[in-house]
């Protein structure tokens, strides 16, 4: 087997690269009991929108974790040849279906995307596309995830700059920092927007959007833990496109065998991707979109003493190493009160992540679906 990269998690503390592949999951199950019983001390890789149908998880030959580097020195070169993405029109009218469904009483809330493809104009391996997203994601995680390990994902990697922490887990310590409630950086002419932070962290449809993902978590979280702290309000924390409302949650196992893993496919997806309540809407996700593999899952590591860490995977594009295609998503949560024009800044402003990490598009965009 290869012996190439078959992982890649970065923050801004550490670096964890994994080479190779000893064993290859197809279940969070079978990859937990692994871990488990010794026959794997570590495992990466990528849980599924679904956690229970769809994951993609290694246990490498061998992992390095260094600490944090400095960030390469940003790619100028564009590697983007064609584009096509969501028209604007057909998001609007999803967004409308959404809040159709609310007001008729079938979810609270719902997370609808719209997906953008491009063709790049050169082969870009998955270590040349982590040092992209590293140059031009500021603090955001940079992971990349090998998808072999799925059926009809061979040689296609999960490669993304996410800056929504699902969980790390450290210990008996549990912490998550749930975004939800959006608002962008930049207005359509590139001129940053007056109070934006100020107007987000006083909006009331955005401190409902983000009240489901807080409240899901902590009854989640709470008859597993000892002792949980959440924050009352939410702060604004920004990205380099997009502010956030944030609610960091530290909890205290009751215990502490249980795994990273584990609790990454028990709180995923939370309703900053999915909704409220949770079957509910992903099954009208699935009406409206189609089906989501990994985009909005989770994509991380856990070590042998069940510790890790796990970001929602968001900011992120699919890459098919052997046509050199891509495919991104990006999403908004939709609750009652929702402006389906806002909804087409807030992707547009989101998949700014991906298209920076690309370089500019060499032709005129495609309308896709
Ligand atoms: C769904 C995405 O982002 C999620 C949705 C958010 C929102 O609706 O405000 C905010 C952060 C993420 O939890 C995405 O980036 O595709």
């Amino acid at each position: 087997m290869s012996s190439g990269l078959s992982f890649g998690y970065s923050n801004t503390e550490f670096n964890a690269r994994a080479f190779g592949v000893r064993a290859a999951y197809g279940s969070v199950t079978d990859a937990d009991a692994a871990l488990r019983s010794g026959a794997a001390e570590f495992v990466g890789g990528a849980i599924g929108f679904d956690a229970t149908t769809t994951a993609s998880l290694i246990a490498p030959e061998h992992v390095d974790f260094s600490a944090a580097s400095p960030e390469t020195p940003p790619s100028t070169d564009s590697v983007t040849r064609t584009l096509s993405v969501t028209p604007d029109a057909v998001h609007r009218a999803r967004v409308q279906s959404a809040i159709d469904a609310i007001d008729a009483g079938r979810v609270e809330k719902v997370v609808v995307a719209r997906s953008l493809q491009a063709e790049l104009s050169e082969a870009v391996t998955p270590e040349q596309m982590v040092d992209r997203f590293r140059a031009t994601a500021g603090d955001a995680t940079v992971f990349a995830a090998d998808l072999s390990g799925s059926p009809d994902h061979r040689g296609r990697w999960l490669i993304g700059a996410s800056p929504e922490l699902l969980l790390r887990k450290r210990g008996a310590t549990v912490h998550c920092v749930p975004y939800a409630g959006s608002a962008p950086i930049h207005d359509a002419d590139g001129l940053p927007v007056a109070d934006a932070a100020d107007s987000l962290a006083r909006s009331d449809k955005d401190l409902r959007e983000h009240a489901y993902v807080v409240d899901y978590l902590r009854e989640i979280l709470s008859p597993l833990c000892t002792e949980i702290d959440v924050p009352a309000r939410p702060t604004t924390i920004a990205t380099r496109h997009v502010w956030h409302l944030a609610t960091p949650i530290v909890g205290r196992l009751a215990d502490p065998t249980i795994s990273a893993l584990h609790l990454a496919a028990l709180l995923s997806p939370t309703p900053a991707v999915c909704g409220t309540p949770t079957a509910a809407a992903a099954a009208l996700i699935g009406e409206i979109e189609g089906r989501r593999d990994f985009y909005a899952g989770a994509v991380g590591w856990c070590d042998a003493a069940g510790d890790g860490e796990w970001v929602v995977s968001i900011r992120c594009l699919e890459l098919d190493t052997a046509s050199s295609r891509i495919t991104a998503w990006a999403g908004g949560g939709i609750v009652a009160g929702s402006d389906p024009d806002a909804e087409v800044a807030e992707t547009t402003a989101k998949f700014q992540t991906v298209l920076s990490a690309l370089g500019p598009v060499a032709e005129p965009a495609r309308t896709g679906n």
